[in-house]
């Protein structure tokens, strides 16, 4: 995508303007398919509007950022902040905020950049916001897993979400916060117990997982990167993150050694990252490249967009788990499908993969399942 500010801010009238906007994927960060699909969006928007400037056909829904301030929330801002489907970017942080949002408001983009300090302003923050993301929360140091993260960030994401819950409970939930297996099930508790849960609209985001699969594979098999896709089912933490390198578009044959080492790659990626930061956190850029992904594939959906798929760990009946993630369709209402057709005609070694992953994630389900309800009886 071009952001230039003539193409982005001034041209933006109707068809013409959307053939004189740059849409050459090479330059998109969002990949050849999302830019194809943004500008059938620009088309639709300006088949169907009679705006007289392009500025306010495009731009119009709220997204809410709750842990802005951290590694992952400040370029995970300024991915946001240049998508002309964003008319309001709200930065929420428990301190720092306030720099963030002064900076990122300079840009010459569309939306409006507030920024939200603390609990007392939170509820403000997500006042009538279509897409709330959380990165909130303590990242990785080597040594530890996911799962060590639990006693501090399944708090944070309990809390947050119960604010969620009583401010915009139809907004699209994007959880990336870890443990993402435990953090997802105390959400929708959360929300249940505030009776306003709605599972299609819950997303653990798994795309990271996709993005380095995608990644790997393009390298491995000396792919052009930008035709890539490989859908990464399961969970988000180890041996739960399962690629279905089968289903590997376009078509490739892998060696059983290269499946193997493929795999174990694509599930130490995170590690991989923690160990080169060498205590100074965990995957930060890559991980707000993949959010701003799901993020702008959220709005194409929420905008009327017929055609989005994104892997995520959503509440699901493909397996005998309750949530499970998988390829998903994307819609107006969040998700419309979940796809099952990935999960058939796995090769033995994803088969067993497959079997192998299910006590563990069932465990980090069962136990955020369990946080969130003991929280409540002692509460
Ligand atoms: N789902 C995924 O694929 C990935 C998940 N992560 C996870 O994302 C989380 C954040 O990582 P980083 O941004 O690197 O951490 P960070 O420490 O750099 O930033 C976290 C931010 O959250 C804020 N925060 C803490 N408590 C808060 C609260 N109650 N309300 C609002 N904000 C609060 C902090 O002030 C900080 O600004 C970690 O749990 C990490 O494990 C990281 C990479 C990939
Ligand atoms: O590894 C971590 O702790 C952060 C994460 O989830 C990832 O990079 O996939």
């Amino acid at each position: 995508m071009n952001f230039n500010s003539r193409n982005h801010l001034k041209d933006f009238n109707g068809l013409k303007a959307v053939a004189s906007v740059n849409y050459d994927s090479r330059s998109s960060f969002l990949g050849k398919e999302s830019t194809a699909a943004l500008q059938q969006c620009f088309i639709r928007r300006a088949q169907n509007h009679t705006a007289p400037n392009a500025f306010q056909v495009q731009a119009s829904f709220k997204v809410a950022i709750l842990g802005a301030a951290g590694g992952i929330g400040q370029p995970l801002a300024l991915l946001v902040k240049m998508s002309p489907l964003v008319s309001d970017l709200h930065l929420y942080d428990i301190a720092n905020v306030k720099g963030v949002a002064a900076d990122l408001s300079h840009c010459n983009t569309p939306s409006r950049v507030r920024d939200f300090t603390g609990n007392d302003e939170l509820a403000n923050c997500l006042k009538d916001v279509d897409v709330v993301v959380i990165p909130a929360g303590v990242p990785r140091k080597p040594g530890m897993t996911r799962d060590d993260l639990f006693n501090i960030n399944a708090s944070i994401v309990k809390t947050l979400v119960e604010a969620v819950a009583d401010n915009c409970p139809d907004a699209f939930i994007h959880i990336i916060s870890n443990p993402v297996n435990s953090t997802i099930p105390i959400a929708a508790e959360v929300l249940k117990q505030k009776g306003v849960y709605n599972p299609k609209k819950l997303f653990g985001v798994t795309t990271l997982d996709v993005v380095r699969a995608n990644t790997f594979v393009a390298q491995k098999k000396n792919l052009k990167l930008i035709d890539v896709d490989v859908p990464v089912i399961g969970g988000h933490a180890g041996i739960t993150i399962l690629p279905l390198l089968s289903k590997t578009k376009p078509s490739v044959t892998f060696t059983d050694e290269e499946v193997h080492d493929l795999t174990v790659r694509i599930q130490n990626a995170g590690t991989e990252v923690v160990e080169a930061k060498a205590g100074a956190g965990s995957a930060t850029l890559s991980m707000a490249y993949a959010a701003a992904r799901f993020v702008e594939s959220s709005l194409r959906a929420l905008d009327g967009d017929s055609d989005v798929y994104e892997c995520s760990f959503v509440q699901s009946e493909l397996t005998d788990l309750p949530f499970f993630a998988s390829r998903i369709k994307l819609g107006k209402q969040g998700v419309e499908a979940v796809i099952s057709s990935d999960l058939q005609g796995l090769t033995e070694y994803e088969e067993k993969a497959l079997e192998s992953l299910k006590p563990e994630l069932r465990g980090s389900i069962e136990k955020g399942v369990a946080f969130a309800n003991k929280q409540t009886v002692t509460a």
